[in-house]
């Protein structure tokens, strides 16, 4: 079937061509009935040939490019009808550890489509250009190409391709290796290079999944939720007209579980991670540049936001106003013509705040950003509200919903002797997921992780740990207490001394009268 439809066309063509030239080569047929001629063969051709071809070729006008529709193409059949094919070819993706099949040269493929049937081959062809290539097969062609009938023009070319070309697409996300990216310093940026060398990447292979995240199985799920609501509802920002972008705050106190929070995430909805690191950057320019550099189908990370960010501007302004004497003595001290320190970081909150209400973010949909922080109640209001963080997330200390997720993964248990006193320690006990975890993963001598210890060396570190919190607190009460008493006493002493004064005030005023009345 497959060598038919290559060559149904060209039999078409061919019948067509002959009788063409044999116009061309009669010259002395006037001009009119050549014309004639060659309208008439176009006629026979389309008579004989019901079938039209479509190409797409591997190169774009520019060099060293492949077209993007070839890619899609190329996936999508790979995909969805690559199971009809008989030989298929395998290769390694690039950048990728996956093996990716795909249509083999002069291979046919049927698809259907609304009803019209469509045949693809893929093929190649040598370059005509007279160049030396360097590496076998660069000097070859290769083209996918697709033959339909004639009565299905439109719907190929205003249904059918597009579909082809989103559903490839689609494909080729789902295929390509994710990515971790971290910004580079800026000295590091050039013209000269790469366009996307403001970031380096390595491939992300985090394993956290929302299976082995220890928490609140409530809340993950409200997550969860969350997430695919959002990876589903492009029309819907598009109709209210909100860039395509969800804002998150993760707090919580270290070792709870946020980074993880954030592999989870890009794993369960197969997004590149981009972790920006703040300190690097020198100012609101940098910022914008990095995020016009980010990609579709990403998470923008600010971890410790709290600590990268000084939110400058404005509170620089608040301390001076408020007669802040160590940043009018830095002022006073500097020279006249000293030159502006230039290596501080100067992102300015109404920089970041610029972004997040879509500015930027509106080059490219689908983007997520996630701040994390330990100290919520640092942050700037304006920074966290509603509709700039849409979802507040707490990760909280260990308590046993969540314990029961750590000893599944990490001593395939669902239940042991132990968990009833485990529970109980942990509600009165703060300790966060990662040390608990800590815990749990010790071997024993014989190379083995045995629950037995690993859950007896739990239940001793959670007594230590409600005894020393216990210490602490009576600690905190007695120096409360004592700071307290000080105060008091303090109290008393201005007292005294305040009356002593009025006493003396008294008595020289009464001394005052009599010298008068004499
Ligand atoms: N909720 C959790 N579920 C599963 N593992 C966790 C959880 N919390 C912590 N861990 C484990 O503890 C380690 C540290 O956790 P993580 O880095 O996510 O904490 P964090 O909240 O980001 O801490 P920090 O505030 O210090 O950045 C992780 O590698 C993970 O193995
Ligand atoms: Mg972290």
């Amino acid at each position: 079937m497959a060598a038919m439809v290559e060559w149904l066309p060209w039999f078409g063509s061919a019948v067509a061509s002959a009788i063409f030239l044999w116009s061309m080569v009669q010259n002395h047929v006037p001009d009119t009935l050549r014309l004639y001629l060659a309208t008439l063969a176009a006629k026979i051709t389309a008579y004989i040939n019901p079938y039209l071809e479509i190409t797409i070729s591997e190169n774009r006008a520019e060099r060293f490019q492949r077209s993007e529709l070839f890619i899609a193409v190329e996936a999508y059949l790979s995909d969805a009808c690559a199971r009809g094919a008989r030989r298929l070819k395998a290769e390694l993706g690039k950048d990728s550890k996956n093996i990716q099949v795909s249509v083999d040269d002069h291979e046919g493929v049927t698809d259907d489509f609304s009803g019209a049937k469509l045949w693809w081959y893929a093929s190649k062809q040598q370059s005509k250009a007279n160049v030396i290539s360097f590496y076998p097969g660069e000097d070859e062609r290769r083209f996918y190409r697709v033959v339909f009938h004639k009565r299905h023009h439109d719907l190929v070319i205003d249904s059918y391709l597009p579909f082809i070309l989103g559903e490839g697409r689609n494909v080729t996300v789902k295929n390509r290796q994710r990515c971790l990216f971290t910004n580079n310093a800026n000295n590091s940026w050039s013209p000269y290079r790469a366009k996307k060398s403001v970031w380096s990447h390595i491939p992300f292979e985090h394993p956290a999944t929302f299976d082995t995240l220890a928490m609140d199985p409530k809340q993950k799920e409200a997550i969860i939720d969350d997430l695919m609501a959002f990876q589903k509802s492009k029309e819907y920002y598009a109709k209210v007209g909100k860039a395509w972008k969800r804002g998150y705050l993760l707090y919580g106190p270290p070792g709870t579980g946020k980074s993880t929070m954030i592999a989870a995430m890009a794993n369960f909805l197969d997004y590149d991670v981009y972790d920006l690191e703040l300190t690097a950057i020198k100012n609101n320019t940098e910022l914008r540049k990095l995020f016009i550099e980010t990609t579709g189908k990403s998470i923008i990370v600010i971890e410790d936001i709290d600590c990268s960010l000084d939110l400058t501007g404005k509170r620089r302004k608040e301390k001076k106003a408020a007669g802040d004497k160590d940043s009018d003595d830095n002022d006073k001290a500097k020279l006249p013509m000293e030159p502006e320190k230039d290596d501080e970081t100067k992102v300015t909150l109404s920089g970041l705040l610029n972004f997040i209400d879509g500015l930027w973010s509106a080059c490219g949909g689908e983007r997520i950003i996630i701040f994390t922080t330990n100290h919520k109640e640092k942050l700037d209001p304006a920074l966290i509200r509603r509709g700039r963080m849409d979802k507040h997330i707490e990760m909280s200390y260990c308590r046993f919903e969540s314990f029961k997720v750590l000893a599944k993964n990490y001593l395939d248990i669902v239940g042991h002797g132990l968990f009833s006193e485990i529970q109980k320690l942990l509600e009165e006990t703060n300790m966060s997921p990662a040390d608990v975890a800590e815990n749990l993963m010790p071997m024993s001598k014989k190379k083995k992780r045995d629950p037995d210890v690993c859950l007896a060396g739990l239940i001793e570190v959670l007594k230590q740990a409600k005894e020393d919190a216990a210490a602490a607190k009576a600690k905190e009460e007695e120096e409360a207490k004592e700071a307290e008493a000080k105060n008091a006493k303090d109290k008393k002493e201005g007292e005294a001394k305040k009356d002593e004064g009025k006493d003396k005030i008294m008595e020289e005023a009464n001394g005052d009268l009599k010298q008068g009345d004499e």
